[in-house]
């Protein structure tokens, strides 16, 4: 059976804004076990940046209000920040959406490397660290050569020149590389990759994504991608988490989830897949709620095409439609999938089966199956 490594259970996380209180994270639990590829997919402002700082440990604790962030058996949530530090790198490791942004432009692309290989990439030094890189024995030329091999990995194919040049002078793809490498020099179990093609052109993001793919499958990585491109999600991972204004709206294996997507929105997205050009989530009308005032009930309601009065005054638990899928959206009303919301969820509810369904054989909760519990 699948290990969990990291296991997000109905985390909350608000802001305060000029506006008021934001409730942006609503209750988002999602797993992933080890050795797995997930992607977490929806639109910009969607909350997908804000649900992996709280896995980093970046955000600070006021802002996370509720919720557990189990990684390895332990909640994260309630480390103390010097013990997430000793995490991350190590342990989790993230390469970021912009390599410009996120390598230093004063250090050489070596000088950065060789940071993270001592101190996780921290130049203020505390005396434990010191002595443990004074006791460690790798010179600075072990180092080098570390670095070196990994840029290699990577497929530069002249390693030691970027070793010695400044972000500036390396192409995007170049630099996206070069983050890539940075993300993995420390063999971390757990990786993070937030948009990681984003800023390239199609066929350079295509490349850089197959790398990443072949380099996380050698070493046994966890991965999550954060993208807002179901296209790209369905290439790179074996999971998709859907996700919408702060909630997981749908769960399911990738295969599964095109086969036979049910959320309004995430078959919303499917639509505008070949559109996406022209903007993200293309097909669905409308914009993501104000997280200062969100909608009572369904965040989708005022923008789904098959909502009903039930999907703007009853919260719409996630429920599970199949093995491993489940969906938050009344349409598919049944049994809470997790436990912490059979109790709100007693009241099974009936309005007809998914337009897309109508002549198909399933019908409303009479497929839906009791989890006991996970997410997945
Ligand atoms: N520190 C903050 N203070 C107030 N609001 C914030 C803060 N950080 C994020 N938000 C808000 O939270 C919402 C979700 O933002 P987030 O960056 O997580 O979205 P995202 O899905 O990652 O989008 P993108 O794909 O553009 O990165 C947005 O409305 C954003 O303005």
């Amino acid at each position: 059976m699948a290990e969990t490594l990291l296991e997000v259970r109905n985390l909350h996380v608000q802001f305060d804004t000029y506006d008021g209180v934001a409730e942006v994270i609503n209750g988002v639990d999602f797993t992933l076990n080890r050795g797995e590829t997930a992607a977490l997919v929806g639109e910009t402002g969607c909350g997908k940046s804000v649900t992996v700082k709280s896995i980093m440990g970046l955000l600070p604790a006021a802002e996370i209000t509720a919720g557990e962030i189990i990684y390895k058996g332990q909640d994260l949530l309630e480390l103390s920040d010097a013990e997430r530090h000793a995490r991350r790198g190590r342990e989790i490791s993230m390469i970021m959406q912009d390599p410009m942004t996120s390598l230093n432009p004063v250090l050489t692309v070596g000088e950065q490397m060789i940071d993270v290989l001592k101190w996780q990439g921290e130049r203020r030094l505390s005396v434990t660290d010191w002595l443990r890189d004074k006791v460690s024995r790798r010179s600075d030329a072990d180092h080098r050569e570390r670095a070196i091999e990994m840029l290699a990995d990577v497929e530069i194919s002249a390693p030691e020149r970027v070793f010695s040049s400044y972000p500036v002078e390396l192409s995007g793809g170049m630099r996206q590389r070069v983050l890539i490498a940075i993300a993995l020099l420390s063999e971390p179990n757990f990786l993070i990759a937030d948009e990681p093609g984003t800023a390239l052109d199609v066929t350079t993001e295509a490349k850089v994504l197959d790398l990443l793919d072949e380099l996380v499958e050698d070493r046994n990585t966890s991965v999550l991608y954060i993208t807002h491109d179901l296209g790209v999600a369905r290439e790179v991972s074996e999971f998709i988490n859907v996700m919408y204004a702060g909630e997981i709206i749908e769960q399911a294996p990738t295969a599964e989830l095109f086969a036979d997507p049910e959320h309004p929105y995430t078959r919303g997205l499917l639509e505008s897949i070949p559109t996406l050009s022209s903007g993200i989530g293309g097909g669905i009308e409308g914009h993501l709620p104000d997280y200062t005032d969100p909608p009572a009930a369904c965040r989708f309601a005022e923008r789904c095409p098959h909502a009903e009065s039930k999907c703007s005054e009853v919260v719409p638990y996630p429920r599970k439609t199949a093995d491993d899928h489940t969906v938050a959206c009344h349409l598919f009303d049944g049994e809470a999938a997790h436990d912490r919301h059979q109790k709100l969820a007693q009241e099974r509810v009936d309005i007809g089966s998914p337009p897309w369904r109508e002549g198909s054989e399933t019908e409303t909760g009479s497929d839906v199956v009791a989890d006991g519990g996970a997410s997945k």
